[in-house]
């Protein structure tokens, strides 16, 4: 379990964290989402004890990180997986960071495989891709069998098959009880692995609700969308009972306030050709560039919402 409470950060004028409450449960993989510069890492890393927050509190297994007797146990954290040494192999890599902690080589070979690093455990990490650099990363962070999982863009520079690997694996660690906080860009990504999603923009708290509320309150979440011959007759008469309708190119109207069924009705009873019609779904890409489209730190000109 994480919980950030009231967490504010500041560095001199720049206020990073801004009033963060939110909680990671265990069992679920929460997914931290915001524009560049909103305050996800300054949050993970006050989390795991890398910064003191100005004020507000953070803790993990119901402890600050400081007071944890154990930390590697209790919470496994992948902040920069740029961050080992490149003449370091990847076995002594983690055989270091085991012996600090009491844990055996045993483990060390556990981790190895459950991250497919086998055949390049004896190579220097200098030598990594990037793609195997965040597996190594993700092994350091499984070491110490830790019930709390901090993971910062595990998914950057992986290729398709990593990916997968990864959404697995975050799925069932959560499945096996554990909290996993899990930050990424890749939001269609996250909307299959991610069960809660917390979104923050310029430090502050924009949205924590499932990945399902969070995508129905896009814009088209709701909607109706129909492509006909005529589309002006079918508008006007769609209007008359009651639905909002916004013509789109191509004779395509976006109804709201109606069902299918019920702009399929209309459609009949005023004789107009119908070429397609269904119930459009919003997309979490949509939500957050709809919630973050004010609180982009950085936006290129010309840009909407700027995700990267
Ligand atoms: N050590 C620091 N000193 C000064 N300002 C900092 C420091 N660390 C972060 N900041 C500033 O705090 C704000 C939040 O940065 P942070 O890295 O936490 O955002 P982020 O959401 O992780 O962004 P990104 O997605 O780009 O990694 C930014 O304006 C950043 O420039």
């Amino acid at each position: 379990m994480i919980e950030v409470e009231a967490l504010t950060k500041r560095y001199g004028s720049t206020t990073a964290v801004d009033g963060l409450t939110f909680t990671a449960r265990p069992g679920t993989v929460t997914g931290f989402l915001g524009p560049n510069g909103a305050g996800k890492s300054t949050t993970m890393r006050v989390v795991v004890g890398l910064e003191r927050p100005t004020s507000g509190s953070t803790k993990v297994a119901g402890q600050r990180y400081a007071d944890l007797p154990a930390p590697l146990h209790a919470v496994g954290v992948m902040l920069d997986a740029r961050s080992v040494h490149p003449g370091r192999t990847a076995y002594k890599h983690l055989l270091a960071m085991a012996q600090t902690h009491g844990i055996g080589k045993a483990r060390v070979r556990e981790v190895i495989a459950q991250t497919g690093l086998e055949s390049v455990a004896t190579r220097r990490a200098g030598t990594f891709s990037l793609g195997m650099g965040q597996r190594l990363g993700i092994a350091g962070a499984l070491l110490g069998d830790p019930a709390t999982l901090i993971l910062d863009e595990p998914v950057n520079g992986l290729d398709p098959d990593g990916v997968l690997w990864i959404r697995r694996l975050v799925r069932d660690l959560a499945a096996e009880g554990r909290t996993v906080l899990l930050s990424s860009h890749l939001m269609h990504e996250l909307a299959l692995c991610a069960d809660r999603v917390v979104i923050i923009g310029r430090g502050r708290l924009l949205a924590d609700a499932t990945v399902h509320e969070i995508v129905a309150r896009s814009e088209r979440a709701g909607a109706v969308r129909v492509r006909t011959t005529d589309p002006e007759p079918l508008a006007r008469e769609l209007i008359a009972t009651g639905a909002q309708v916004a013509p789109q190119e191509g004779g395509v109207l976006q109804v709201r306030g109606a069902s299918v069924d019920d702009v399929g009705t209309v459609a009949r009873r005023c004789g107009v050709t119908v070429l397609e019609l269904s119930a459009e779904s919003g997309t979490l890409e949509e939500a957050y560039l709809q919630l973050t489209g004010d609180a982009v730190e950085y936006r290129a000109a010309g840009t909407q919402g700027g995700a990267r």
